[in-house]
């Protein structure tokens, strides 16, 4: 099948070099130095998903139709690179795979003719260097749309990515968002000090808090109204008991998931825009928790210090201790009440 990706970094490209491994002719869009490796040697698949080095066509932009596409950009690129790529996206069943909130929303706004269909990774990939890609924990990738049944488009999209790379078609859609969402509470502490999340979570001080603004993005899509779905675990049972335990019993989830990760150090995907020195996803993720706080009159004091400190990481290119990032979220739970 004539498949196209725009965006080939850690999971693009991870996605990318399955597709070819199994036969399918596979085009992306990709950029820069990244595109130019990609032109010279392929993609080169290491970790959890074997070892492959995929020689696919790559553009700056897409210059045919495919029969199905996939976006996996960071959240603040996605509407850009739809908008480069219209003509050739029009019209098709496209995958949009992006942590936080609004994938969807977004896309439909760039090009309102697509078939659209949410996509949440639930394994962890890394970009090495210009393309080298690996996966440091396998899990499948989710596919839907809304808080319904997934559509016969999701369902077909599914089947032809299952075939390459673990996927599949849920219900739902919306409440794994936000379950993904509070995954995603492990995002921050690393792009904040240049840890590993499984360092992160094995630091006492930093485990409380990941745990804190996990609880507390629990509460505000309580507050919102979410039906969190089922995802690695967190069902919308576990995570009520999640928030009544004592927040020492709570810290066993995020250990939990640490655990998951197994050996190999994943930096995950916020920590990685700042290494290499590019602005971040953390207003999508941290950001929407406080926004969606906001909307529904509730406080989320630990999720706006996160994203604060993120940001100031971006601007200063300095990392901070385990100690100072614990004293500034005290500092700022007191200010903001
Ligand atoms: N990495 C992970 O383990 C996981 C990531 N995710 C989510 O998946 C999504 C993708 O993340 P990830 O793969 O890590 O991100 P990466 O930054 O590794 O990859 C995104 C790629 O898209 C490229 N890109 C951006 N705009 C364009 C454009 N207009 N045309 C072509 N290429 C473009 C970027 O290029 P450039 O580098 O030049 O900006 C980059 O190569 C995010 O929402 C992330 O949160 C979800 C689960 C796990
Ligand atoms: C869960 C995690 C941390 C896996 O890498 C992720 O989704 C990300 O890196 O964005």
């Amino acid at each position: 099948m004539q498949i196209a990706l725009v965006g080939a970094g850690a999971i693009g490209g991870s996605i990318a070099a399955s597709l070819n491994r199994s036969g399918h002719d596979v085009e992306l869009a990709a950029r820069g130095e990244h595109l130019a490796a990609i032109r010279e040697s392929g993609i080169r698949l290491t970790g959890a998903w074997g070892t492959h080095t995929a020689l696919v066509t790559a553009n700056e932009t897409l210059t045919r139709r495919p029969e199905l596409a996939l976006v996996c950009t960071k959240a603040q690129d996605a509407r850009s690179a739809i908008e480069a790529n219209r003509e050739f996206l029009t019209g098709l069943p496209v995958v949009i795979v992006q942590n936080g909130l609004e994938a969807l929303a977004t896309a439909r706004a760039a090009l309102p003719d697509a078939d659209w269909i949410g996509g949440l990774a639930l394994y962890a990939a890394s970009y090495l260097s210009a393309g080298e890609i690996t996966v440091t924990t396998s899990g499948p990738t989710l596919l839907g749309s809304g808080d319904g049944p997934p559509t016969a488009a999701t369902v077909a999209a599914a089947g032809v990515l299952a075939e390459s790379v673990p996927a599949q078609a849920i219900s739902n859609f919306t409440g794994a968002q936000w379950s993904k969402l509070i995954v995603n509470q492990v995002n921050a502490m690393p792009a904040i000090t240049g840890l590993s999340v499984q360092e992160t979570i094995a630091n006492a001080e930093l485990r409380a808090i990941i745990t804190a603004g996990m609880r507390e993005a629990v509460r505000v899509g309580r507050a919102s109204g979410v039906r969190f779905e089922k995802v690695q675990g967190l069902s919308s049972a576990m995570l009520r008991v999640f928030t009544s335990v004592p927040a020492t019993l709570a810290e066993q989830l995020p250990l939990l998931m640490a655990r998951r990760m197994g050996d190999t150090p994943n930096p995950g995907s916020t920590l990685q825009s700042i290494r290499r020195g590019q602005l971040t996803e953390v207003d999508y993720l941290n950001g929407a928790v406080v926004a969606e706080a906001a909307a529904a009159g509730v406080n989320a004091p630990i999720n706006a210090a996160l994203t604060e400190m993120v940001h100031g990481v971006e601007a200063s290119h300095h990392f901070m201790t385990p100690g100072a990032v614990a004293r500034a979220v005290d500092l700022a739970a007191e200010k903001r009440g």
